[in-house]
């Protein structure tokens, strides 16, 4: 048998091995974006330091300093840089992921514990089961059926693991950058490979070549010195949530429409070259129903709704800080309440472009309201757009090991959610940037009842791996 047959037989029998440790790991609250889980988020990046280690990775630790959250000023988890082979005849792979997961509560809607992984028939439910600790485990299982088996590696890897994606990659850029600058770590990378996606229905493995920047803000509303009593101040005051609550009306229209002057213009129309790669795509309004849970897509063209998602730019509310929302009924108007709100960015926007633009809208918005109240705009975090070339090898490689896995073509899609470092990576390396996800469109990430169904995480594994063999197969292609 050749070492890669090896290595597939090796992931069929220990699935259940692969399971336990991505058990372990979704056990591990890492909510990068809770003040309270910054420990646990910080011993993470520990156990997968560990896990590294026993794999044979020679990994560091990179302190990223510290950043505000929640009034208090805290330690950064940590960056991960590992390094496994140093063969100059072999291609050298880095990979990416983030160990850092979104909040979750059982009281959002969760059938389980967010934090036990539980098997349900063929599927694995929990915080992080795709976003982003499957798809690590799923390297790990890499280099563990490699290294039980005494199998040589194909290519050289080298890995970059965070614990802040979820909240804006804090830090990590500016460690790339300092790297690349003054560090030896990124020399000799051929190629990024990022497992962060997922494929655009249930049935169909997908590449990725493109993903929507990012640009979140909060608006922040204050009057009363003190949360004051509706029926004594109702009509009285000025109050801070209507404020807000009319402020946020002014952003985006029930169509989904931007209403922030100068950012829809900035995107030029789809020509019919493009409109044609929509037209073709395995998509129907039925998969949006599945993925979302309910038949509310903005449009019955699906062109339309596939475009919204990979090419268009989108603004969502997503909460209301400082407001009542318990159950009950108390009678109380909030005296200080904060707005949440981002865009979906996409070429040629920027946060630095579109930053501008919503501060000085809101805050004109905010003028004619005639308000006492204060009212500031405050840009949380951000990250630009990325779109790769997938005529490269490293997206060949990536196919081919598809067709071998799964025994099809893979969608070539554009992602709408974001992952802020894909860009650093391309810019500051000058290397090819592949996105190879590992998870189904109905895997309810950043949601309830999060999942990866087992096959995806087993076979997804052999994708991993099978990719690296293809990459060492293209070797010399330029
Ligand atoms: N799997 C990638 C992902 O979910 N990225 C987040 C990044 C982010 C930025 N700000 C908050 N989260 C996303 O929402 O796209
Ligand atoms: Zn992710
Ligand atoms: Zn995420």
């Amino acid at each position: 048998m050749s070492a890669h047959q090896d290595f597939l037989a090796y992931v069929d029998k220990n699935a259940d091995k692969f399971i336990q440790r991505l058990a372990d790991a979704v056990k591990i609250k890492s909510i990068s974006g809770d003040a309270g889980c910054r420990q646990e988020t910080i011993d993470m990046g520990h156990w997968l330091q560990k896990q590294l280690d026993a794999l044979g990775v020679t990994t560091v630790l990179r302190d990223l300093g510290q950043c505000p959250i929640q009034g208090q000023l805290l330690d950064l988890p940590p960056a991960i840089l590992g390094r496994l082979g140093e063969d100059p005849k072999k291609k050298t792979v880095l990979i990416y992921g983030h160990y850092d997961v979104q909040p979750a509560l059982k009281s959002d809607g969760w059938d389980t514990d967010p934090f036990e992984l539980v098997r349900k028939d063929d599927q694995l439910f929990g915080r992080g089961s795709t976003d982003d600790k499957g798809p690590i485990m799923g390297w790990l299982n890499v280099l563990e059926a490699h290294r039980s088996q005494g199998l040589e590696l194909p290519v050289n890897l080298r890995f970059c693991f965070e614990g802040m994606e979820e909240s804006g990659s804090e830090g990590l850029d500016e460690l790339i950058e300092k790297e690349v600058a003054e560090g030896e770590f990124f020399k000799g990378v051929d190629c990024v490979c990022i497992s962060d996606n997922y494929w655009l229905n249930t049935r169909t493995p997908a590449l990725t070549y493109g993903l929507r920047g990012i640009a979140y803000f909060g608006i922040h509303v204050s009057g009363p010195g003190q949360d004051l009593h509706s029926g004594l101040f109702g009509r009285m005051v000025h109050e801070p949530m209507t404020d807000l609550v009319k402020l946020m009306s002014k952003l985006v229209d029930h169509n989904g429409n931007i209403l922030v002057p100068g950012i829809e213009d900035m995107v030029p129309l789809p020509d019919e070259h493009e409109l044609k790669l929509y037209t073709k795509m395995d998509y129907s309004l039925a998969d949006v129903a599945e993925a979302a849970g309910a038949s509310i897509a903005l449009s019955d063209q699906k062109e339309t709704v596939l475009m919204g998602r990979m090419r268009n730019p989108s603004l969502s509310l997503h909460g209301i800080q400082g407001a009542f929302s318990e159950p009950g009924c108390k009678t109380v108007i909030p005296s200080k309440v904060s707005g949440k709100f981002s865009l979906r960015l996409v070429p040629p926007q920027t946060p630095e472009l579109v930053i501008p633009l919503v501060t000085g809208y809101i805050q004109s918005e905010f003028a004619k309201l005639n308000s006492k109240n204060k009212m500031t705009v405050e840009y949380l975090h951000g990250g630009k757009p990325w779109v790769s070339d997938v005529n490269h090898w490293n997206f060949e490689a990536a196919k081919r090991a598809i067709e071998t896995i799964w025994k099809k073509t893979p969608d070539y899609t554009r992602e709408g959610g974001s992952i802020p470092v894909t860009l650093t990576f391309a810019e500051k390396l000058g290397v090819n940037v592949l996105l190879l996800p590992m998870g189904r469109a109905d895997d309810g990430a950043h949601s309830t009842n999060e999942k990866l169904d087992i096959s995806n995480f087993i076979e997804g594994t052999k994708v991993l791996g099978t990719y690296l063999y293809e990459v060492s197969a293209l070797s010399g292609v330029a």
